[in-house]
């Protein structure tokens, strides 16, 4: 044991090394390597701009984000990819149809941590290849011109695909988090605050009014060195009400409180409401009911409602091995019928939302 101990002191500097590190590209170089073509870079620009109209209540469509719980074949994601494009074309007058890309996942304790860490989905966190499947799954999604989502779960990462990123969220175990609401500061996109586990709004309120400020926090470059980064402000940090241990709150009354809550802190009515986790007891059977109270919130004038979020595959359901195509190896998700449907009912009650008029 001491002698281990022993082997993890860096000799020259006494500093307690870890036993064996693995090299990183720097952002800058992975960027390079895997590029996003100046058109589809310009179309991200346009869609965050789009996403943020849409959360000022300046474009009255709907924002959608939708796709797997996590990314774990990028060859199943790409097909799901064009079959959403497809769908969304048809659907963007009345919605802005956001694929979620997550690469990442936060674990309430232990588990797979997404694409990113461990692409070969056997515990062997090859980072360097998790980093590169991971970029060029987003840079080919978005080359089709379908805007991206992705919760940013280490900020450390942040910097190896953000550029490809229309929608960012703070999930509902990184909240409270300094260093991620300064990486909100930082990022320019619109990014959502989810309420706590808990499905307390407290610390989403918190982490909201956090990120609209500037910060000045330690990050990496793009060029790959320790630097210091300096954060903007966030003007489009909103809340999403996910639901929690105490229920969900996807519900009209819950949203009317939610709308309140964020009335007494200065800000703006605005909400996204995630259809799955604590609002469906992550039953996915459920989202389309939780979507379907949505849309007739939003049918009926519903002004606080900016968008939905939906977790979707190819096919229903998860699954754990033998792997079957199409399936979630995390959360359950609803099948593509299903997402087709929801894309209806959504696309429907953003026009009868127009036909209310009021502002
Ligand atoms: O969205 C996915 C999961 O809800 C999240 O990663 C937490 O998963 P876990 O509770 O299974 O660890
Ligand atoms: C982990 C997620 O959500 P939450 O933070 O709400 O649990 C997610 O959306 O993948």
């Amino acid at each position: 044991m001491l002698q281990d101990l022993d082997t993890r002191i860096d000799r020259p500097t006494r500093r307690a090394t870890l036993p064996r590190t693995v090299a990183l590209p720097a952002p800058g170089r992975l960027g390079a390597e895997i590029p996003l073509p100046p058109a589809a870079a310009d179309r991200v620009l346009a869609h965050r701009a789009a996403a943020g109209r849409i959360l000022d209540g300046a474009d009255d469509r709907l924002l959608v984000i939708v796709g797997p719980c996590s990314i774990h074949d990028p060859v199943a994601g790409l097909d799901y990819a064009r079959r959403l494009a497809d769908a969304a074309a048809g659907h963007d007058r009345d919605l802005l149809v956001v694929m979620r890309g997550y690469l990442e996942k936060p674990r309430t304790v232990l588990g797979w941590k997404g694409l990113v860490h461990d692409p070969a989905l056997d515990g062997s966190d090859d980072l360097p290849t998790g980093l590169r499947v991971g970029r060029r799954f987003l840079r080919d999604v978005a080359a089709l011109g379908l805007p991206l989502a992705a919760e940013f779960v280490d900020p450390f990462l942040a910097p190896y695909f953000a550029d490809l990123v229309t929608y960012g969220a703070l999930g509902a175990r990184t909240v409270t988090s300094q260093p991620h609401r300064q990486l909100a500061s930082w990022l320019p996109l619109p990014v959502g605050c989810k309420n706590a586990v808990d499905g307390d709004l407290t610390t989403a309120v918190e982490a909201i009014r956090a990120a609209r400020a500037p910060h000045v926090f330690p990050g990496v470059t793009e060029e790959g060195t320790p630097g210091v980064l300096r954060g903007a402000g966030n003007p489009h940090a909103h809340l999403v009400l996910r639901g929690g241990a105490s229920g969900p709150n996807y519900d009209r009354e819950s949203v009317a409180g939610a709308l309140r809550r964020l009335g007494e802190a200065d800000l703006p009515g605005r909400v996204v409401i995630d259809a799955s986790h604590g609002n469906s007891g992550k039953d996915h059977r459920r989202q389309p009911h939780v979507v379907a109270d949505i849309a007739a919130q939003v049918a009926g004038g519903g002004r606080g409602v900016a968008g939905v979020m939906i977790e979707s595959f190819l096919e229903e359901g998860r699954q754990e091995a033998p792997l079957r195509y199409g399936v979630s190896i995390t959360d359950a998700c609803v099948g593509f019928p299903d997402t087709l449907a929801a894309l209806d009912l959504l696309a429907t009650a953003a026009r009868r939302r127009r036909l209310t008029g009021s502002p």
